[in-house]
């Protein structure tokens, strides 16, 4: 705001000088055109009434040689070349002259034509009457051939005083202002005669020359002097402003005015303001543009300033919002035992050191924490301000209550910038964490499954005891590997499905069976891949891998799925195997157009053996029958158990349905002959039905059916023999044996 008003006042002050110089000058030049017009006034009204009292005395002289002579002077002598007249009046001016006689008639007249009578003018009769001698000077008047003029008459006297007439000499007033001593009032400068009496005027602007009735002149004194007068044109002459003066011919009742054309005689003054107002004007457009350049320069400055101001604001509130104590430590120069002034520290450090942050500055740190110099703190700062190497160091304190510091000490000029922070809490958690590993580790190592972290690059991040065993069974180093150089790539490329579901975040199992070693055992897993989520639960950052041995638990199944199949007591295959297997069978003959038959058994009035001898020799009946069974049919023929003493038979890539016919009536012989069980005898029979299969609908437990219906025919026929039949063409039951 300042500046502005500082230019403001200086624009202003330098304006107004130039206006005030301006003024005096116009002034001074206005005075100078007005003392000029009005010497040129001066001269015009000189000039113009020295011709005319010459003309008074032209006229003085005839009446002195007329009345000399009697009234003999005669006009042409008197105005004759180099004749008294020419003696009194410049030789160019031709003047009119006439003489009158006492009767008021022109007696002679040269340069001009007049009224032959005069008689009845007032002016004659004036002249008449009066005695005197003096001129009789006209006011100017409108001649009658339209010419403006000034009549200058003189009495003349007769012997004994008595009237002889007049001398009359006309004069163009015009004459003063274009001719006899021409008065030069500049380009466009105004020269003029005017009548008091009768306002008639004759002018010339430059060579124009004009006569009026109505121009009309005030005048207006300036000051007391004389020459200050100035004429102010009533009506404008013409479209020229001027400076005007006047001179009053009082014996003439004339005035001579002379006016200055302004633009002439202002011009060097024009010049010169012009001048001064261009120079102003660049005075001016300096003084802004410097002003303006000033602002700019101080607008960037206090821009500059301000956000000095904010970054050192926002650097105060950073430094204080900061998670470290920042001490800004000056050298001590004073012999103070290597200690440090501490001049800058934010409301963290404050709080460390336990004062308000104003009372610290200016004073020695190790007056203040006298414990940082035991803890050899001071040295560290002496040691970076002499080697200008950064420190940055996690240390425990060892005065007061025990806390884990990280400080990084830089050196600045001649001090140093010590950052603290109190990293307990995180040292804490560390060792928390690291405690927690070590159990974790411990009881990975515990577990019989190998269990391993892979990352989302697939590489071996943790292994437990036993996967470490396992690694150095396998001869290799896992952690920190990719799996590709850990397994191999063919086992690689062979779990790669898996490894891609898993860091696609999907939880997966799967058995994967080792290759057989050369002793012929062959190994089994059970694999888990886990995937590991981001804290974010965002993104798979890997897996972790639980890999269990279930070789024994697989052998275990595989035993049980067997003993699920097989009949206890004779040990025959049960219901649930012949049934699988008959599907099988099927499902082959469908296949290759291949013929089978199925067999159902069941051992002709086994009850009573049941019922006479107990269960116990019932079920060693059984266990005999189907040894019997088994070794009457060929190896590939299918010997079941259904229950009871019902038994099946399957009898699969048969030639012809007579092999079955055949097979069947070989074991109704073979179960005829009769049984030893530890000591009993026991002589059955069994009925058999046989039924055929060579593709087509039927299910298993169609032709089950079919071949127990088969069975039903055979008992029905009276036991101890077979029926045959099936879903062959033209295949007709049959009996045999
Ligand atoms: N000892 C023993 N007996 C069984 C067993 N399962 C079933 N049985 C008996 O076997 C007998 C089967 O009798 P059926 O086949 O109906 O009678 P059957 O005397 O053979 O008569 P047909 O077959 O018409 O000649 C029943 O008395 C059952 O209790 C077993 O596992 N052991």
């Amino acid at each position: 705001m300042l500046l502005p008003a500082f230019a403001a006042v200086v624009l202003a002050a330098m304006w107004a000088a130039v206006y005030g110089q301006v003024r005096q000058e116009r002034a001074a030049a206005r005075h100078e055109a007005l003392l000029q017009s009005h010497a040129q006034a001066r001269t015009l009204a000189e000039n113009t009434g020295f011709l005319l009292r010459q003309v008074d005395h032209a006229t003085q002289l005839f009446k002195l040689k007329f009345e000399e002579t009697d009234g003999a002077l005669r006009l042409p002598e008197f105005a004759r070349k180099n004749g008294m007249l020419a003696s009194l009046l410049p030789p160019r001016l031709t003047l009119p002259v006439a003489l009158y006689g006492p009767d008021g008639r022109l007696a002679d007249s040269v340069q001009g034509s007049f009224a032959a009578e005069a008689g009845a003018a007032g002016w004659f009769r004036a002249l008449a009457g009066s005695h005197g001698d003096m001129a009789q000077f006209s006011n100017p008047a409108i001649a009658p051939s339209h010419e403006w003029r000034i009549r200058i008459a003189r009495r003349l006297d007769g012997a004994g005083g008595r009237f002889a007439g007049a001398i009359v000499i006309l004069v163009d007033p015009a004459l003063f202002v274009d001719d006899y001593d021409r008065v030069e009032a500049g380009p466009g400068g105004y020269v003029g005669l005017l009548s008091r009496d009768t306002g008639l005027s004759t002018s010339r602007v430059d060579d124009r020359v004009f006569n009026d009735g109505t121009l009309a002149f005030a005048a207006v004194r300036h000051g007391g002097a004389a020459d200050s007068e100035e004429a102010v044109a009533r009506q404008p002459v013409d479209g020229i402003e001027r400076v005007y003066a006047f001179r009053d011919m009082p014996r003439y009742a004339l005035t001579a005015v002379v006016g200055q054309a302004k633009t002439h005689a202002l011009a060097r003054f024009e010049r010169r303001r012009t001048m001064y107002i261009s120079a102003a004007a660049v005075a001016s457009a300096v003084v802004l543009a410097f002003v303006a350049a000033l602002r700019q320069q101080a607008r960037r400055l206090r821009d500059s300033t301000l956000a000095a101001h904010e970054a050192q604001r926002q650097l105060r509130a950073a430094a204080d919002a900061s998670l470290d104590a920042v001490f800004l430590l000056k050298a001590c120069r004073d012999a103070c035992g290597g200690d440090f002034i501490l001049v800058d520290v934010n409301e963290r450090g404050a709080a460390i050191l336990g004062h308000a942050r104003a009372e610290l500055l200016g004073r020695r740190i190790g007056v203040l924490v006298p414990s940082w110099r035991a803890e050899g703190f001071l040295d560290k700062y002496r040691r970076v301000l002499d080697t200008g190497q950064p420190l940055e160091e996690e240390f425990e304190t060892r005065t007061g209550t025990p806390r884990w510091l990280q400080h990084q000490i830089v050196a600045i000029d001649d001090g140093v910038a010590v950052t603290t922070r109190d990293i307990t809490a995180r040292k804490q958690a560390e060792l928390a964490s690291r405690q927690q590993q070590a159990r974790l580790r411990t009881l990975a190592d515990m577990m019989p499954a190998m269990i391993a972290y892979v990352d989302d690059d697939q590489v071996y991040r943790f292994q437990n005891l036993v996967y470490e065993q396992e690694f150095t069974r396998m001869g290799v180093q896992a952690i920190g590997r990719h799996a590709r150089d850990v397994i191999g790539e063919p086992r690689y490329a062979q779990l790669q499905p898996w490894v891609r579901r898993a860091l696609a975040g999907e939880a997966v199992t799967f058995e994967e069976d080792e290759d057989p070693r050369p002793d012929g055992t062959q190994r089994s897993f059970e694999v888990h891949y886990i995937p590991q989520w981001d804290e974010e639960h965002r993104a798979v950052v890997g897996f972790h891998v639980v890999r269990t041995d279930v070789t024994a638990r697989r052998r275990e199944k595989q035993h049980l799925l067997r003993l699920s199949t097989i009949d206890a007591l004779t040990g025959l295959t049960n219901r649930a195997g012949f049934m699988d297997r008959l599907d099988a069978a099927m499902a082959y003959s469908r296949a290759h157009d291949s013929l089978m038959a199925v067999m159902y058994l069941d051992i002709d009035r086994f009850k009573p053996v049941n019922d006479t001898y107990g269960h116990a020799v019932g079920d060693a009946l059984l266990k005999a029958f189907a040894g019997r069974l088994t070794h009457a049919l060929r190896d590939t023929d299918m010997v079941a158990r259904l229950g009871g003493d019902e038994f099946t038979v399957i009898l699969e890539r048969l030639h012809r349905c007579e092999d079955a016919e055949r097979s069947a009536a070989k074991l109704v012989a073979a179960v005829a002959a009769p049984f030893d069980l530890d000591g009993v005898r026991a002589d059955i029979s069994t009925s058999i039905g046989v039924a055929f299969y060579r593709g087509g609908d039927l299910d298993a437990a169609g032709l089950l059916a079919r071949a127990d219906l088969l069975l039903y025919e055979a008992k029905q026929a009276g036991r101890n023999t077979f029926r045959t039949g099936g879903t062959l063409a033209g295949l007709q039951p049959d009996v045999a044996a």
